[in-house]
């Protein structure tokens, strides 16, 4: 069995967040484990609340799983604060985990502060060279950079200014785009750029946060970091094809879990 651990914040309408982490990870047949960041008060709407957990108990999560499940792969999502980032990068430090994705979470779909401003700062200095692989959307992207992205032109540079604080590579995601859904992956070497076509839905909560647990998930498996990225964006097409029309704001996307297929069930 391949492990895979989150370290995100908790999402109580179970769209996004840990609880869309390890329903990836579930349906990519990894053992998921979690350290919980923080706690949102979230539903499809809106995010009504946030309560932090302490650093130290963050990194008690780590040493636990650490200890005694060594994941084979590691998703990161909303980290909230510099205190929290210090936490985990001491984590990292200690247990050295080799494949670990960093999704730089800062505002949520529905418009709330997931990061705090004065965060970013330790964000790209702490976190992003402890990682092989950052996956901005556009907004968090432009934050990093302080580039401007209007195309995939500038998600490249937006890419290439990402990379100079130590990852291995980068994937600009392209949902925010206004027509093709066009992610653009740089290690240093080469651009490669993976397209589809836009999905026309609301339902959209938790792309971002299945996407690079889809990721993990996959690196967990033991695929390269490319094929990885591929069979990611092949499941996050998929997850928002199915994706799931309940609450009232942006219904979240689905996953499937097919050992009842494999089994000759149709439920
Ligand atoms: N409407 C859509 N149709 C097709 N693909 C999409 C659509 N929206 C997002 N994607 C894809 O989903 C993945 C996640 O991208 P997105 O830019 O939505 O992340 P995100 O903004 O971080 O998500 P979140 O708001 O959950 O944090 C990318 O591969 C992107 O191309
Ligand atoms: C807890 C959490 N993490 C990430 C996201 C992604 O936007 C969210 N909405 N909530």
């Amino acid at each position: 069995m391949k492990l895979a651990l989150t370290i995100a914040g908790s999402d109580s309408g179970g769209g996004a967040g840990i609880q869309a982490d390890l329903k990836t990870f579930s349906a990519h047949g990894v053992f998921g484990m979690s350290v919980i960041t923080s706690v949102t008060a979230q539903n499809t709407k809106a995010v009504i609340g946030v309560e932090d957990i302490s650093p130290e108990m963050v990194y008690l999560q780590m040493k636990a799983v650490f200890e005694d499940l060594p994941p084979d792969a590691v998703k990161i999502g909303m980290v909230s604060s510099e205190a929290i980032i210090k936490a985990i990068a001491r984590g990292i430090d200690e247990f050295n985990p080799e494949k670990v994705v960093l999704d730089p979470v800062m505002i949520s779909k529905s418009g709330h502060a997931l990061l705090k401003p004065d965060a970013i700062d330790a964000l790209k200095k702490e976190l992003i060279k402890r990682c092989l692989v950052v996956t901005p959307n556009i907004p968090e992207a432009q934050a990093l950079s302080g580039i401007t992205i209007k195309n995939v032109e500038d998600m490249k540079k937006a890419a290439e200014n990402i990379m100079s604080y130590g990852c291995r590579a980068v994937i600009v995601k392209g949902g925010h785009l206004e027509d093709d859904a066009v992610d653009v992956f740089f290690d240093g070497n080469e651009f490669r750029e993976l397209r589809s076509e836009k999905i026309p839905t609301k339902n959209t909560h938790g792309t971002g946060c299945s996407f690079s647990s889809a990721i993990a998930a996959n690196l967990a498996l033991g695929h390269d970091l490319f094929t990885s990225f591929k069979l990611a964006k092949e499941y996050i097409t998929s997850a928002i094809k199915n994706s799931v029309n309940i609450g009232g704001g942006a219904g979240p996307v689905h996953h499937f879990f097919n050992l009842y297929q494999k089994a000759g069930l149709n439920v």
